[in-house]
C-alpha cells in the first residue's frame, strides 16, 4: 500500500505552532479578526464554517460570521465588503463558496481589499501568485504544497496533472506546482483523451467533485495521488479517487476525510495571521 499523506496530522502540527505565533501577536496587542460571509444555507458550508470557528477559537483568532439569506443581492454583499474594507479592526475576510447563482463572485473579488483577502482570490493577489510574488495564496493549494513538502516529495521535472480548473484550487495549484519546476497539465471537461495524461502523471491532483472518478487502471504505478474532492455518497464522505482501488498502486495517497480538507481550514487561519501581522507592520 502507498504511503498515506496524513493531512489531519500535519494540520494539527501546524495549528499548534500557529497558536504560539498568535499568542506572541496578542502580547503585542494584535488580535486577529477574521470575517466569513456566507450567503444561503448550503449544508456543507455550514459544516465548514463551524469547523473553521472551532479551529479559530483554539488558535486564538476571532471569527465573525455574516450569515446572509439565499436571496441576498450582489450589491448588498458589495456594501458589506466595503464596510469590512473600511473597518480597521478587520484583518481578513472570505466569501464562503459556493454562492447562490445571482451572485457574481468575480465582481465581488474586484471589491475586496487585497490586504484583507484571506482566499487570495482578488485579481491583485491571483496575479501576484502567477508572477511568483506571493502575497497570500488560496488555502487548499497552500495545504497541498505543505503536505507534499512535509513528505519530501520533489516536484521538479515531474508531470503534475491537475483535474479541474477552478480559481480556488485548480488554477492556483497549477501555478504553485509550476513554480516548483513541475511540468503541469490541467484537465477539464473539454479535454480530449484525459486517460493519456493521467497514465503519464507522476502526480495527480483531483479537484472536480466526482465521487470515485479515478480508478487504479487510470494511474501510473507509484504515482502521488492528491484528492481534493469531498463527495457525499450514501451518507459517507468519499473523494474523487476510488481510494480502496487505487491505494495499492499509488506511491502516496491522501485519504478523504483526513487529507486535504483539514489543511484547508488550517491554512485559512495561517492566511488570517499573515494578513494581521502585515497590516500591523505597516502601521
Ligand atoms: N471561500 C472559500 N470557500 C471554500 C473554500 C475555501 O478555501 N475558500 N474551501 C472549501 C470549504 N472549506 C473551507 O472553507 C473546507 C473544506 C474542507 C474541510 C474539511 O475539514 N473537510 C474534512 C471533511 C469535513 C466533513 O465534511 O465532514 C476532510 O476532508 O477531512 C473544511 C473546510 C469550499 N469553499
Amino acid at each position: 500500500m502507498g504511503t498515506i499523506l496524513d493531512g489531519k496530522a500535519l494540520a494539527k502540527l501546524k495549528a499548534d505552532k500557529l497558536k504560539e505565533k498568535v499568542k506572541i501577536l496578542k502580547e503585542k496587542g494584535i488580535n486577529p479578526l477574521f470575517c466569513v460571509i456566507n450567503i444561503g444555507e448550503n449544508p456543507a458550508s455550514q459544516v465548514y464554517i463551524r469547523s473553521k470557528g472551532r479551529l479559530a477559537k483554539k488558535i486564538g483568532i476571532e471569527q465573525k460570521l455574516y450569515q446572509l439569506p439565499t436571496n441576498t443581492q450582489e450589491s448588498e454583499v458589495a456594501e458589506l465588503i466595503k464596510k469590512l474594507n473600511a473597518d480597521p479592526s478587520v484583518d481578513g475576510m472570505m466569501i464562503q463558496l459556493p454562492v447562490p447563482e445571482q451572485i457574481n463572485i468575480t465582481n465581488l473579488m474586484e471589491i475586496i481589499d487585497p490586504s484583507k483577502d484571506v482566499d487570495g482570490l482578488t485579481p491583485a493577489n491571483s496575479g501576484r501568485l502567477w508572477q511568483g510574488h506571493h502575497f497570500v495564496e488560496p488555502a487548499t493549494p497552500d495545504g497541498i504544497i505543505a503536505l507534499i513538502d512535509h513528505y519530501q516529495i520533489d516536484l521538479e521535472g515531474k508531470n503534475v496533472v491537475v483535474i479541474g480548473r477552478s480559481d480556488i484550487v485548480g488554477k492556483p495549484i497549477a501555478a504553485l506546482a509550476l513554480e516548483r519546476n513541475a511540468t503541469v497539465t490541467i484537465l477539464h471537461s473539454k479535454t480530449q483523451n484525459p486517460e493519456f495524461y493521467l497514465k503519464h502523471a507522476d502526480v495527480i491532483i483531483s479537484a472536480v467533485g466526482q465521487a470515485n472518478l479515478i480508478k487504479a487502471d487510470m494511474i501510473k504505478e507509484g504515482a502521488v495521488i492528491v484528492d481534493v474532492g469531498i463527495n457525499h455518497v450514501d451518507g459517507h464522505l468519499v473523494g474523487d479517487v476510488d481510494f480502496d482501488d487505487v491505494k495499492n498502486k499509488a506511491g502516496w495517497i491522501t485519504p478523504v476525510p483526513g487529507g486535504v480538507g483539514p489543511l484547508t481550514v488550517e491554512f485559512l487561519m495561517e492566511q488570517v495571521v499573515k494578513l494581521a501581522r502585515r497590516r500591523n507592520d505597516r502601521k
